[in-house]
């Protein structure tokens, strides 16, 4: 049993209020590996960014729960190297689909947990999520609750199953189950491939796919019934073009790959959305600078000529996103 709060971790509760009153959103990124790890703390801490440092079930699996919880602790001290006097870091718990699950990472130091009951029935999903918010609360630890459902591989969903939250169903939920957090379904979904083609347009001068909209009309009705609570936002990255044609043309295949543009980020940033959750488009830097590396050094066999520029590259998007898409740059409390 460890508390987060010896781990020099923080909970996302004074982060988030800070956020909303500052129309700005608080960067949730996930973390598999010591590169990603790196090159996100480097990002933030630079930067004087708040971070929230996220880990699925599926980066449990892979990296081993016990290793992630000290690389954590390990990146507030890295930060600390980097010049943050008091960095803000939470480690949260990403898609927890079990009250067990949930419970293992606040008793192994997380500072956030989110339970996704979304797929739920709704009254199953309140359940579940209260008896979290009971347990997780008594340690001080957040939690993000999930209303509607996101279209996207990892939710195994097709784009015609997702549906928007409900905004009549949002202060029930909130008020049944007292989570901090609540993450919406607006037309965003996981993984690289978010739109199918024929949900699109496309660009006449550079036959790109132009993704739908969001249903901002949705967020603003949600914000109506809630006004002040934090709001989530899953499925954000942007699929940035230029790292998709790169993975193409160094041999990989990626077609008609779409994310969510920027500029619809952005705004969502500036409301009460206060956390966006980014996990593809590090995949995809890393990638695409892995396999230029090896294309262009095909003698190259240290791992860390590859994974190197893969970090530098990720570091990059994620000051990218930081400075220019999120603002939550020089947003820390120091
Ligand atoms: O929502 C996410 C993690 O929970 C990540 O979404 P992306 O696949 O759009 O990066
Ligand atoms: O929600 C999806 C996140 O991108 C995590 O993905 P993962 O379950 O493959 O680790
Ligand atoms: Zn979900
Ligand atoms: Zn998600």
């Amino acid at each position: 049993m460890a508390s987060y709060k010896t781990l020099g971790l923080v909970n996302t509760r004074e982060m988030f209020k800070r956020a909303i009153n500052g129309g700005y959103a608080v960067p949730a990124f996930n973390f598999n590996n010591m590169e990603q790890l790196q090159a996100i703390i480097k990002a933030s801490s630079e930067l004087k960014s708040p971070v929230i440092l996220q880990v699925s079930k599926g980066a449990r699996n892979y990296a081993n729960q016990t290793l992630l919880q000290y690389m954590a602790q390990g990146a507030v001290e890295y930060a600390k190297e980097l010049g943050c006097e008091h960095p803000e870091v939470v480690l949260h718990l990403d898609h927890g689909d079990s009250f067990e699950l949930c419970k293992s990472c606040v008793d192994m130091g997380f500072s956030s947990v989110m339970i996704d009951g979304s797929a739920l029935p709704y009254d199953e999903n309140v359940a579940l999520t209260k008896k979290v918010v009971e347990y997780a609360h008594a340690h001080d630890v957040t939690v993000e609750g999930e209303l509607g459902v996101l279209a996207g591989v990892e939710d195994e969903v097709v784009a015609e199953e997702s549906h928007y939250t409900k905004p009549e169903e949002v202060i029930d939920f909130v008020t049944k189950t007292g989570v901090d957090s609540l993450a919406i379904s607006i037309g965003t979904s996981h993984g690289a491939y978010k739109f199918k083609p024929e949900q699109c347009t496309r660009d006449p001068k550079t036959g790109k796919l132009v993704p739908p909209p969001l249903a901002f009309d949705v967020l603003d009705a949600i914000m109506e019934k809630l006004p002040g609570f934090p709001i989530v936002l899953h499925g954000s990255s942007s699929v940035p073009q230029e790292y998709v044609d790169m993975i193409n043309e160094y041999g990989g295949k990626l077609p008609d790959a779409v994310g969510i543009p920027e500029e619809q980020l952005r705004k969502a940033s500036a409301s009460a959305v206060c956390k966006i959750n980014i996990d593809s488009d590090s995949r995809l830097a890393f990638t695409a600078a892995v396999r230029k590396t090896l294309a262009e050094k095909p003698g190259e066999f240290d791992p860390r000529k590859y994974c190197g520029p893969a970090r530098d590259e990720m570091e990059k998007m994620y000051k990218h996103k930081i400075i220019d898409v999120l603002g939550s740059d020089g947003k820390l409390a120091e």
